[in-house]
C-alpha cells in the first residue's frame, strides 16, 4: 500500500502546494498590514522581519518542491503533450511570476520603499486564488 511511488510523488507535491500557497496567500496580507504603520516604527520592522521569513523559509522551499515533484509526475506518466498539462503548466508559470512579484515588494518595505497602497495589496491577494482554483480544476477533471 505504502509502497507505490506515484502516491508518494502525488503526496509531497499536495503538501508543497499547501505550503506555497499559505505563503502566497498570507505575504500581501502582511502588506496590508505593512502599509497602515509609520515607516520606520517598531511594527514596521516586525513586519519585515515576517515577511522575510514566511518567504524565504516557506515560499520559496515550498515553489521549489511544488514544482519538482510536479515536473516528476509528469515526466513519469508522460503528461508532457496533454493539453491539460500544457495549460496548468502556463497558470503555474503565472503563479510563480507572482511569486516573484511578491519578492520585489518585499525588497520595497524591506528598504522603506513601499509606493502601493493597502487597496492595492488587497487587489492582488485575490490573484493566487483564482490561479489555484483553475490549477485544481484542471488537475482534477483533466479536461483536454
Ligand atoms: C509547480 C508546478 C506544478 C506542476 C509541474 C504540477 C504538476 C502536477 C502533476 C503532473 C500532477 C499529477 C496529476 C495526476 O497524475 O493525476 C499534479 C497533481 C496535483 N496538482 Fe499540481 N503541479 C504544479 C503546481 C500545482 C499547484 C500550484 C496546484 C494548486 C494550487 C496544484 C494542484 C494539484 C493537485 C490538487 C494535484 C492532485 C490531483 C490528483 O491527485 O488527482 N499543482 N500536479
Amino acid at each position: 500500500m505504502f509502497d507505490d511511488l506515484y502516491s508518494w510523488q502525488k503526496t509531497l507535491h499536495i503538501i508543497s502546494i499547501i505550503a506555497w500557497m499559505a505563503a502566497l496567500f498570507y505575504l500581501p496580507r502582511l502588506y496590508v498590514y505593512h502599509t497602515m504603520v509609520p515607516v520606520g516604527s517598531d511594527q514596521s520592522e516586525l513586519f519585515k522581519v515576517m515577511e522575510r521569513k514566511l518567504l524565504r523559509m516557506i515560499g520559496n522551499p515550498a515553489m521549489i518542491s511544488s514544482w519538482i515533484f510536479g515536473l516528476w509526475i509528469a515526466w513519469d506518466m508522460d503528461y508532457y503533450f496533454d493539453v491539460w498539462f500544457i495549460l496548468k503548466f502556463i497558470f503555474v508559470a503565472l503563479l510563480t511570476w507572482y511569486h516573484m512579484w511578491l519578492g520585489k515588494l518585499r525588497k520595497a518595505f524591506a528598504a522603506d520603499a513601499n509606493e502601493h497602497s493597502e487597496r492595492f495589496y488587497r487587489m492582488i491577494n485575490e490573484i493566487p486564488t483564482l490561479i489555484m482554483i483553475v490549477a485544481v480544476i484542471l488537475v482534477i477533471f483533466k479536461p483536454f
